[in-house]
């Protein structure tokens, strides 16, 4: 599991540990750490370009460049601001032979000192027409400048890094955004800082929390999945929704609706029924993929809510909630319920998502005093309890039709098996990820390859 820390506490641990060490170690120990990554990309090449603005992340870059030239790497520098360029960090590289220039000529490997935890907005016109013309692969320092380092929001021009150094701990950049490969330079914080703000799970961690079956499991201790979903229009929803929690646990699943007959012919072993009234009990429910929004509907959705059962609650669910608001009274509010709203659907729940996707998961949690996955290329799980998880997919081959009921079915198994729901939904996304990525390995794939590809994904977050 790993953590990650907004700005403001990095800030504040950073003031702590400054007050205890002797001025400038910190970026000492910063820019040495910058220096090591940029030699080992160079990888025997001795061009260096630095782009370098007006704060510590310049000062960063310019003492990278100082233990670059010390190792007989030819640098220049790009001054986006000379008269506030870190003073001490300027007369090391000049001191060292590093050269100012107006613009970067050819080079081997730029470092972005623009802009680092100070970042606000896109990258300015000057720095942003300097990062245009770049040929050479980035080394981002702390984090690729343009980008926001609480948010992971681009709004315009930002540095696309090949690799970023950052220092201390993981901000919420590192998970929200493209920042290439990330290195984490140790500078001494960690005993300053508090609890994370936001976590992400290793797939190790995925394959700890995973449920598999003991010597005295059966097919009913391990979790009854039941799936509420699709229609005579989209039987396709119901079959996936399905073989997800079929390919996510050795217990029971029970689909009930109109797709039965659909089902029953891709999974044989579903326990299938026409309707939710004789579906039989269940430890969890997952309501909603191709479900439609009409009154049948709604009463599916009801009894659902008013199962006593955690509830995974997607796609047509969602609208539904949205549009009709005494839905929620059929909910017991002590039993788990999980949405995964895309964007458009959180919208119509909650309004505009907005550019801090954090915060949207956050509030819509609090006001619905649920877990809610807010799904997308990052994707952020919040509990009412205040944990915020996030997942960066890293590939974006699951942005397919049907991807998003896959991922309802493993959550569905996985709140079944007694997982705390949280906890779920991050398993669940994680595993969703990986599978995309070891079914594509390249090319498209349809969402059904990304189901086929689930007990391979599991498998490999159970390899130590
Ligand atoms: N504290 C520590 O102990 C350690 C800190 N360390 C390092 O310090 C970094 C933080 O440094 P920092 O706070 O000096 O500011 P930084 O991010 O360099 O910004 C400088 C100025 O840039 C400007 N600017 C803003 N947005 C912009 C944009 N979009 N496009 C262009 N320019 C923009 C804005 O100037 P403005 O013109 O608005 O006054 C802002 O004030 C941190 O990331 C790490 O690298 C390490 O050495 C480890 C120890
Ligand atoms: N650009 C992307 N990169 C990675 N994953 C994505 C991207 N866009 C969507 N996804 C993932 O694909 C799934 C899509 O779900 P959803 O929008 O509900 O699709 P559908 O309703 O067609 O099943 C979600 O798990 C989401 O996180
Ligand atoms: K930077």
């Amino acid at each position: 599991m790993r953590g990650l820390w907004t700005t403001a506490r990095v800030r504040a641990a950073e003031e702590r540990v400054m007050a205890a060490v002797p001025p400038g170690a910190l970026m000492r120990r910063a820019a040495f750490g910058v220096a090591v990554v940029a030699a080992e990309l160079l990888a025997g090449r001795r061009r260096v370009g630095l782009l370098v603005g007006a704060g510590n992340n310049g000062g960063d870059a310019l003492w990278a460049g100082y233990h670059l030239r010390k190792r007989g790497v030819t640098v220049t520098a790009v001054l986006l601001e000379p008269s506030r360029a870190h003073a001490e960090g300027l007369a090391a590289f000049r001191r060292a032979g590093g050269r100012v220039v107006d613009r970067l000529g050819p080079v081997d490997l730029v470092v972005d000192g623009i802009v680092g935890l100070s970042a606000r907005g896109p990258l300015r016109p000057d720095a942003a027409a300097h990062v245009a013309g770049l040929d050479a692969p980035v080394l981002a320092v702390d984090l690729p400048s343009g980008v926001d380092p609480d948010t992971g929001h681009v709004a315009g021009p930002a540095v696309r890094a090949h690799t970023t150094v950052t220092f201390g701990c993981l901000k919420p950049v590192h998970a929200l955004a493209d920042c290439g490969d990330v290195r984490l330079v140790d500078i001494g914080l960690a005993d300053a800082l508090p609890g994370p703000d936001l976590l992400e799970l290793d797939p190790a961690d995925v394959g700890a929390a995973w449920p598999v079956p003991g010597p005295d499991s059966d097919k009913y201790t391990q979790g009854v999945t039941g799936v509420a979903a699709g229609s005579s229009t989209y039987p396709g929803a119901a079959v996936l929704a399905t073989g997800a929690s079929l390919l996510s646990t050795s217990g029971l699943v029970r689909y009930a609706g109109p797709a039965a007959e659909a089902v029953r012919a891709h999974w044989p072993e579903a326990i299938c029924t026409g309707s939710i009234t004789d579906a039989g009990r269940v430890q969890a429910w997952v309501v909603g993929p191709g479900l439609g929004t009409g009154l049948g509907s709604e009463q599916v959705l009801r009894t659902v809510l008013e199962a006593g059962v955690p509830v995974c609650a997607d796609a047509d669910a969602i609208t539904m909630l949205a549009n009709n608001p005494d839905l929620w009274d059929a909910r017991d509010p002590d039993t788990p319920l999980v949405l995964t709203p895309h964007d458009r659907e959180y919208e119509r729940l909650a309004g505009p998502v907005g550019e801090d996707r954090v915060a949207a998961a956050r509030r819509a949690a609090d006001k619905f005093g649920a877990v809610v996955l807010l799904k997308g290329h990052a994707t952020v799980i919040a509990s009412p309890d205040g944990r915020t998880l996030v997942n960066r997919a890293g590939n974006s081959w699951a942005a397919t039709a049907g991807s998003g009921d896959v991922l309802s079915g493993v959550l569905g198994s996985l709140l079944a098996a007694g997982l705390d729901p949280a906890l779920a939904a991050a398993c669940a996304t994680r595993v969703h990820t990986l599978a995309a990525a070891l079914a594509a390995d390249g090319a498209p794939i349809p969402a059904s390859a990304l189901l086929h590809a689930l007990p391979d994904a599991i498998r490999t977050t159970r390899t130590p």
